[in-house]
């Protein structure tokens, strides 16, 4: 049996679901109500940053009211008993991990904070951003959300990578597996020879990649995989 000293955990939108935040690719998920060229890319921010700061305001509105389920609570134990490492990253611009008492690497930002295109300051984002929102360090009229669109590099890519590279096991946990390069890390793992394993609620995209999959609610298959 492999000593297992490193664990790294991808989450996806799905380990959200069940607090009640849609994911994007489900049926009534996000992008089958909003086309992600419309709201989801510097493009659509540069062509009607109104329409993109009302997607992002509703999100920011709607997760500051959710609560963790057994998910994100298991997820923090196993972070804080576990003897070893845990690197929790995270694809979801929800707080419901820190929520739940984790830290996690959000590669594609967080709703919570807001990003100053000129200058680049961050700071706490106000529930609802407006066009021309003013930044709080360089006053210029260039505030965004702080989310990582379509076409932008993600965050903290090299700390995710050196993670990858010297893990023992990788598990990926609600994702579809559709967006790179988060897609891409069970690989990166793999040929760190590391053990992987997808928790589900059906398959994703990437599934043959990986040695283990267990399937069902989040709620109910990751207590059950941490304890
Ligand atoms: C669509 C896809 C093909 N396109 C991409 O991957 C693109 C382009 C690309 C790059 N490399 C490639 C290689 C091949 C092909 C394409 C590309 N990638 C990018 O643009 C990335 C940036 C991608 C990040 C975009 N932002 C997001 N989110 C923030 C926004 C927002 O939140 O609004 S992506 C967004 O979708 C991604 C997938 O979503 P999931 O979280 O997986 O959710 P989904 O709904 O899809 O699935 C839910 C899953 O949960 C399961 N589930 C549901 N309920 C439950 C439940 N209850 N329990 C358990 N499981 C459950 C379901 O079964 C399902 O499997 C997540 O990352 C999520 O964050 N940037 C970049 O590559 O930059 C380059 C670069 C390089 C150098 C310099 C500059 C730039």
């Amino acid at each position: 049996m492999r000593r297992i000293d490193r664990i790294v955990i991808l989450t996806g939108a799905g380990i959200s679901a069940e607090s009640g935040l849609g994911t994007f690719r489900d049926e009534g998920g996000l992008w089958s109500q909003h086309r992600i060229e419309d709201v989801a890319t510097p493009e659509a921010f540069a062509r009607n940053p109104d329409l993109v700061h009302r997607f992002y305001n509703a999100r920011r509105i709607q997760a500051a009211s959710a609560k963790p389920n057994a998910a994100h609570d298991a997820l923090a134990r196993l972070q804080s008993d576990f003897p070893g490492e845990v690197v929790l990253v995270t694809q979801n611009v929800d707080g419901l991990h820190e929520k739940a008492g984790a830290q996690a690497i959000h590669m594609h930002g967080e709703l919570s904070r807001a990003l100053c295109a000129s200058c680049g300051h961050r700071w706490d984002a106000p529930p609802e951003m407006v066009v021309g929102e003013p930044c709080t360090a360089c006053r210029a009229p260039t505030a965004r959300p702080d989310i990582v669109w379509f076409g932008e590099m993600p965050y903290h890519m090299d700390d995710i990578f050196d993670a990858l590279q010297t893990c023992d096991l990788f598990a990926a946990i609600g994702t579809s597996g559709q967006v790179y390069p988060a897609a891409g890390f069970v690989q990166e793992a793999r040929m760190a020879g590391a053990a992987t394993v997808e928790l589900n609620l059906r398959d994703s995209d990437m599934s043959h990649a990986f040695d283990d999959h267990i399937t069902g609610l989040a709620s109910k298959t990751v207590p059950a995989w941490v304890d």
